[in-house]
């Protein structure tokens, strides 16, 4: 082989270790736009570059978002939200991506910043706009797009059992979500009970202003028929996830080590939540969110990572710990969702230790 050809080759396989920083100051982000004679042109993006040798991907993003805007975020929480990798063909890009909220202070100062310090236009734009994709960006940033469309709380449903001291459990769990789940909440459907498709599939239609994670392996066809559009909102649009649970994921991970099982299969309709209680299925979930890209499926939005602290639901669960919690949450390639003993107030302290939100039962209505 030439030696032109074999460099070609080589330049192919290089993968360049890129961060990239979500600015953001409440629903206002920040994007940058790349100049036409630059690799994706034409389109913005969020600040970023390449990660020098010997530079982890946080010190990367404090430099970049430095010598690119002058804003300095060493003192910000600088919360890690995944990493990804995308083959675009002519460059092969592996992206840490991380999550910045600005202070008052420094957003004020910055907000009318109408071009960086290397000369490139940047523009702040509120976050509907950029997850309906107003803003074109690399083909990359379609699954950071999805993994900021999670919310920093998202509540779950009582087990069936909660309510079997009362004559009609079912109605008893309806009636209870129904009344007190908060307006316009994301909610991860955990009943527990094998036959819990139709009060799930009524509650949505009672509630057609919820967005609700259902099990992925439950059966709700039936929400596509034509007769169940609510409030002009057809009821399956309000399943944004499905979710597997730890045994499903370690299944599914048993699965693809063994040539001679059939791959469980997994819903390639909607992106996934999975849970998670350790390193081994953090690997699990990191393997099946790589399989998802790479095979242009919706991809791995979050992970449940549980308990952070003890609970009434799972009093026998050893917890974590917030440190332990912490290291598990570096090691993920998607966005951490704490779980266990929390309240919606402790997002502040989820984020110090490196998760994006926090969910529960209790406290979360
Ligand atoms: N900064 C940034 N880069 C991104 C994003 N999404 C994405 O795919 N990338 C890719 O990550 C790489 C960023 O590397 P870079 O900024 O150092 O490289 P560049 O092409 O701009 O310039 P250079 O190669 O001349 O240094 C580019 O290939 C870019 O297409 C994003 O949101 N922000």
């Amino acid at each position: 082989m030439s030696s032109k050809a074999n460099k070609n080759r080589e330049s192919q396989k290089a993968i360049v270790n890129v961060a990239v920083a979500v600015i953001h100051h409440k629903d206002q982000y920040l994007l940058g736009f790349r100049d036409a004679a630059q690799h994706q042109g034409n389109r913005y993006e969020f600040v970023g570059g390449k990660i020098d040798n010997n530079e982890s991907g946080e010190q990367a993003v404090i430099r970049e978002v430095a010598e690119e805007t002058g804003i300095a975020i060493q003192d910000n929480t600088i919360v890690k939200l995944g990493r990804l990798h995308h083959d675009y063909g002519d460059k092969q890009v592996s992206l840490q991506v991380y999550k910045i909220e600005l202070t008052t202070a420094q957003y004020e100062q910055h907000k009318h910043c109408q071009y960086g310090l290397e000369g490139q236009a940047l523009v702040w734009v509120n976050k509907r706009d950029l997850l309906t994709e107003q803003y074109p960006l690399p083909a990359a940033n379609k699954t950071i797009l999805e993994w900021l469309s999670v919310p920093t709380t998202i509540a779950i449903t009582y087990p069936l059992t909660h309510f079997k001291t009362h004559s009609d459990p079912r109605s008893a769990w309806l009636q209870y979500h129904q009344e007190n789940l908060a307006s316009k909440s994301w909610v991860y459907m955990r009943v527990k009970d094998a036959m819990s498709e139709d009060i799930v599939g009524r509650l949505m239609r009672q509630r057609p202003d919820i967005s609700v994670i259902v099990s992925h392996d439950a059966d709700y066809s039936f929400l596509m028929s034509k007769d169940l559009v609510v409030e002009n909102k057809h009821t399956s649009e309000q399943i944004v996830a499905h979710h597997l649970t730890h045994t499903t994921l370690m299944q599914w991970f048993d699965s693809i080590q063994d040539s001679s099982a059939s791959t469980q299969l997994i819903s390639h309709t909607h992106p996934l939540f999975v849970s998670c209680h350790d390193a081994a299925s953090i690997n699990a979930a990191n393997h099946l969110a790589s399989t998802r890209l790479q095979q242009q499926l919706p991809p791995v939005i979050g992970a449940f990572l549980s308990p952070i602290l003890m609970t009434q639901t799972h009093p026998h669960a050893e917890p974590l710990g917030w440190e332990t919690w912490s290291s598990l949450a570096q090691l993920a390639d998607m966005p951490i969702i704490g779980l266990g003993g929390l309240s919606p107030a402790m997002i502040d302290q989820a984020l110090t230790y490196g998760g994006i939100s926090v969910a529960g039962i209790r406290q979360f209505y």
